[in-house]
């Protein structure tokens, strides 16, 4: 049975790379589905009238450019039969009969034809370049755009849109893509941050934060949002990644029948964009602004699903929001429907702008080919050849008014630089000593003596003033990204040079799940499993292993020797949010490898084995994967280089922090003066009591940024060589003191 499906594998591949992905391919088939399919081709145009667009910004097209008509970008993923279905005897129903076309084995005339089809031997990397570029690239340029893999459980949702360490899926592939895109793209400057949520039992819970549980969907003049949800802004893909696999944390997975760690629920990761042109933006000057959603969506059951109470409640739920999704679909598509029930589910509701027509849409179906679920992947086949006829007009989205950040930010750092001028320039004209009579020698004495005093404390208050406003306009700067072929080389200063496109640095690579491949994750893999392994694992340890590693990889990052420096960057709430709450908060992942930098790793992991050198990049080869011997160690040196990397992280942080807390103590002194004048008034004291505690709390971040300085040199200690270590240490200790010396507050 094994050699039915080789052969058909070695069929399909062939064909996937030779043959031209023309629509005349369907034209030659005489299929009755394919002729069904070309009906509807001419039936289905959607009126843009009956789906009136939610849309919340003024739209402009690209100088010159209609607004262009396209449908949804449907493709077709196979995945390859796993070990058990091959020992069970499975034969393959389902093939990709070259590039377009999937062709029943059984009754060759049924056949689908779709924008793409990918046979079982197609890279991530692939798929990606066919069917999520484009969508991708439109974001970077204002274009909204909605990549979702569909497909019943055990199908490759996951693992089209995860992937792993090995095979990284189309979410990291995008989110690399944005920055390598930002990088290339110099006249530009961008603002991105990102939102994870799930849709689990009709509930849409806030990924990347815990207590944001069953939160609203609601609706303004401008569309539908998730109301309370949180957003981080991105300052490299190591960082997007660390929260999306802190958010996988959350994320509700569960066995089923078919695959040991299924998902639950629907997940959507919103990369939001924001850009304008490089340099000084008048006000009123239009910002793009678009969203890409990446939606794993969560496996329909199939009837002979397993159906204990827990499972069977969730798989109705799915059940429930994939039918309205597929009754969404086929009435958007049918052109008589006035009446489209997107409010009928939260994902339909959530997904109601990309599906009503607007910015790039790509569905990747997946499908099995083995036989025993010829049924579900007939219907996933159906469910994709509806969607293929949806219309969707791709516009540019430009926005005018304070709802960009990037705006609110570049109008708030020119503000504090003119302020920072008005306060040099007030620092040189220091008020004169107003002139006493001449007899008077004594009194004039002790005039010049208190104004002395004045003086001097009033330049060290608007000195701490000033180191304030740069500390904030560095901070802000820092969260507006640029590519480096556009930066002042002062604004970077050791940032290594861009990326290759394709690469993902081992820090990026840090926070993907490890996972072998090939292997189906079922209780009969087992003795597989530990003959390769060579190690004595209990089915339970196993499980609870590959849990792990699905569920955000908890047990990964402690794992980890080191980790992302990046896990440090700034978050959105402005002021208050002061970059090092991701830091404190011990129950982020990234808080925990960075605070237990040291742990020891499980002994017989599968990590242990691969664990790469810190600083290495690894590329990806021809086909899209990583190869594995870039896992091996080299250039130790690079090891203390990405130190004092994560180092210069944590000082900015600090400088940062210290900036704030100067001008808190500044202010906090102009009040006590007052309410030593002006004892009765209430409202100064109760600011005094709230600057205090601000105080307090930027205080203690700082001793923790001092820890975890101290802490990462002290992981980093074995890792560097000998000779390197003892200078690099001592240097680094003097600078650390310096540095506390400093920023030791009165
Ligand atoms: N293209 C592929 N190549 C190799 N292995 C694959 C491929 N697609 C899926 N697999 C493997 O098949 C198994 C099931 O895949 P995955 O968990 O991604 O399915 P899913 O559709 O997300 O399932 P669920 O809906 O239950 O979460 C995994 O072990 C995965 O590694």
């Amino acid at each position: 049975m094994a050699s039915k499906q080789g052969s058909k594998n070695r069929k399909s591949s062939s064909n996937n790379h030779n043959s031209t992905n023309s629509p005349s391919s369907s034209a030659t088939l005489s299929s009755k589905r394919l002729q069904e399919s070309s009906h509807e081709d001419q039936s289905s145009t959607l009126s843009s009238a009956q789906n009136k667009p939610q849309y919340f910004y003024s739209e402009s097209t690209p100088a010159g450019n209609e607004r262009s008509k396209e449908n949804v970008t449907v493709t077709v993923r196979f995945r390859p039969l796993s070990p058990k279905e091959i020992r069970q005897g499975e034969e393959v129903a389902w093939y990709a009969d070259g590039d377009t076309i999937v062709r029943n084995e059984y009754n060759p005339s049924i056949a689908y034809a779709y924008d793409r089809v990918f046979g079982p031997t197609t890279t991530t990397r692939h798929v990606y370049d066919v069917a999520a570029q484009d969508v991708v690239t439109g974001a970077m340029e204002g274009i909204n755009g909605t990549i979702f893999a569909y497909g019943v459980t055990s199908s490759g949702k996951t693992h089209t849109m995860h992937g792993d360490q090995r095979s990284p899926g189309i979410i990291p592939l995008a989110v690399k893509d944005a920055f390598s895109i930002i990088q290339e793209t110099p006249s530009r400057e961008f603002l991105l941050r990102v939102s994870y949520l799930e849709i689990y039992n009709e509930v849409v819970n806030d990924l990347l934060n815990p207590t944001g549980q069953n939160l609203r969907i609601r609706e303004d003049l401008q569309g539908t949002f998730v109301e309370g949800i949180k957003e981080e802004v991105v300052l490299s893909p190591a960082h997007a990644l660390s929260l999306i696999a802190a958010g996988e944390a959350h994320r509700h997975v569960g066995s089923t029948n078919f695959n040991l760690l299924s998902s639950r629920s629907h997940t959507i990761f919103t990369l939001t964009v924001e850009s304008s042109p490089y340099g000084e933006n008048p006000e009123g000057e239009a910002v793009n602004l678009s969203q890409l959603n990446l939606i794993d969506l969560a496996g329909s059951e199939s009837s002979r699903a397993e159906t204990t109470g827990i499972r069977r409640k969730e798989g109705s739920y799915i059940n429930k929001s994939l039918l309205t999704l597929g009754t969404v679909i086929s009435k958007l598509t049918d052109g008589r429907s006035t009446h489209i029930p997107y409010r009928d589910s939260k994902l339909t509701r959530l997904l109601q702008s990309s599906l009503s027509g607007h910015g790039r849409v790509s569905l990747i179906c997946n499908v099995t080919p083995s036989s025993s679920n010829s049924e579900e992947t007939h219907n996933t086949l159906k469910f994709a050849h509806r969607a293929k006829h949806i219309e969707i007009q791709a516009a540019q989205n430009k926005i005018i008014d304070e709802k960009s950040l990037i705006k609110k930010y570049q109008n708030e750092i020119s503000s504090l630089k003119e302020e920072l001028e008005q306060l040099k320039r007030g620092m040189v004209s220091a008020s004169p000593v107003k002139a006493v009579g001449e007899d008077n020698i004594v009194l004039l004495k002790q005039k010049l003596e208190d104004g002395q005093v004045k003086l001097q404390s009033r330049l060290e208050e608007e000195e701490e003033a000033k180191a304030a406003l740069l500390g904030r306009i560095q901070r802000l700067t820092k969260l507006i990204l640029v590519s480096t072929k556009a930066t002042p080389p002062s604004r970077f200063p050791q940032r290594p040079g861009p990326r290759r496109r394709h690469s993902f640095g081992e820090e990026e690579l840090a926070h993907l799940p490890y996972k072998r491949r090939d292997l189906i994750l079922d209780e009969e893999n087992i003795d597989l499993y530990v003959s390769l392994e060579g190690n004595g694992e209990s089915l339970e340890e196993f499980k609870e292993e590959k849990k792990a590693r699905k569920h955000g990889l908890l047990n990964w990052f402690k794992l980890r020797k080191r980790d992302s420096g990046s896990a440090t960057l700034t978050s959105i709430d402005g002021d208050k949010s002061s970059g090092t709450k991701s830091i404190t908060s011990p129950s982020t992942p990234q808080a925990e490898s960075i605070n237990c930098p040291t742990e020891p790793r499980i002994s017989n992991s599968l990590l242990t084995e691969s664990t790469p050198s810190a600083d290495l990049l690894l590329e990806v080869g021809e086909d899209g994967e990583v190869p594995d011997d870039n896992y091996s160690a080299r250039e130790m040196s690079s090891e203390s280089l990405k130190v004092v990397d994560q180092i210069d992280l944590l000082r900015e942080q600090q400088k940062i922090l210290s900036g704030e807390v100067a001008l808190h103590s500044s202010a906090l002194k102009r009040l006590l003066e007052e309410v030593a004048h002006n004892p009765g008034k209430e409202q100064t004291h109760v600011e005094i009591r709230r600057l205090n505690d601000e105080i307090r709390e930027k205080n203690q971040q700082i001793a923790s940024l001092e820890q975890q300085i101290a802490a990462a040199l002290l992981a980093s200690f074995n890792k560097i060589d000998n000779s390197e270590l003892s200078q690099s240490f001592s240097e680094m200790m003097a600078q650390l003191n310096e540095k506390s010396f400093e920023l030791e507050v009165p």
